[in-house]
């Protein structure tokens, strides 16, 4: 972040938060300048012992100078969370990072049109994030440079035009992290079956995955032929992916995904409006 003493307030301080916050951090954010705002003593404790960051369990006066305020609680409590901020906003950016909760319904809540709504996801923690962002249209090109500067400290950015978006957004990289560690763990136990070591196992499969997006980001092929490439005539992995397709496992990837969409449009009907 440019400014490193710039006062950025998180509301929750859980798994998300933690992955940006840490991120922020390794990027360069003075730790007493991100204030956390978080009700479990537990978590407060990390959050100070791991970070160093100023972790509170009281929200009044923790937006106070503040640049910008991140919603970072569930959505199921966002509502009460927000209208509960509207004494103390001011002039801080809202960004929500909730899954679902519409920007309107935000801004309606906290008494701001300032609202950025976005999706991040853990990687964050490790600088390699990517983030789909949408902004109300009251807010100004500095608030989305504010935006776009924060959760690009942590990853790549993405603004999509149509707010609706971010719930694809929230389907594919949002919750993806899961999807491919549901796939390491898959990986990792065949190997297990078949005698490898459970540490030589996840090993290979983590390096697998690992040096296979890169192969994919940097290569100039598409990811079906990088994946012909790989599939010798009448060979093993041939024989991987005709098990893997007869198994439907590439309609139940997209199957999923969309199942992700759907809850995220969900949660906004079910915990946005009033
Ligand atoms: N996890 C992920 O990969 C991603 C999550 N998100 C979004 O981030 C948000 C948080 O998710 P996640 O970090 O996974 O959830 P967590 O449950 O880990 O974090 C939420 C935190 O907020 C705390 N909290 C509850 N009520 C309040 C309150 N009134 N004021 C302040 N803090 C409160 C919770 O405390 P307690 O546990 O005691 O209730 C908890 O520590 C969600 O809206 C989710 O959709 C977005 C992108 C990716
Ligand atoms: O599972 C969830 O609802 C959140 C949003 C994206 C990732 N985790």
């Amino acid at each position: 972040m440019g400014d490193h003493a710039r006062t950025i307030t998180f509301i929750g301080g859980g798994n998300m938060a933690q992955a940006l916050i840490g991120g922020l951090i390794a990027r360069g954010a003075v730790p007493r300048s991100l204030r956390v705002v978080e009700p479990n003593e537990a978590t407060r404790a990390l959050l100070i012992e791991r970070f160093g960051v100023d972790a509170r369990a009281d929200a009044a006066g923790a937006l106070a100078g503040a640049a910008a305020v991140v919603l970072s609680v569930k959505p199921q409590v966002l509502r009460e969370v927000a209208l509960g901020l509207a004494a103390e906003v001011g002039d801080a950016l809202v960004i929500s990072i909730a899954a679902g909760i519409r920007a309107r319904d935000i801004a309606r809540w906290i008494g701001s049109d300032r609202v950025v709504r976005t999706m991040p996801n853990t990687p964050a923690l490790i600088g390699e994030g990517i983030t789909g962002l949408a902004a109300l249209p009251a807010c100004t090109t500095a608030d989305q440079g504010l935006a776009d500067e924060l959760l690009g400290a942590v990853g790549r950015t993405v603004w999509v035009d149509d707010e609706s978006k971010l719930d694809a957004v929230t389907a594919i990289s949002g919750s993806g992290p899961a999807y491919v560690f549901l796939f390491i763990e898959a990986l990792e136990a065949a190997g297990v079956r078949m005698g490898l070591g459970a540490t030589e196992a996840r090993a290979l499969a983590i390096q697998t995955f690992a040096g296979g997006a890169q192969l994919a980001a940097r290569s100039d092929d598409s990811p079906a032929v990088l994946r012909e490439k790989v599939t010798s005539k009448g060979g093993t992995t041939f024989a991987a992916l005709t098990t893997m397709r007869d198994k439907a496992v590439p309609e139940s990837i997209i199957a999923g995904a969309l199942a992700a969409a759907a809850r995220s449009a969900e949660l906004g009907d079910e915990f946005g409006r009033d």
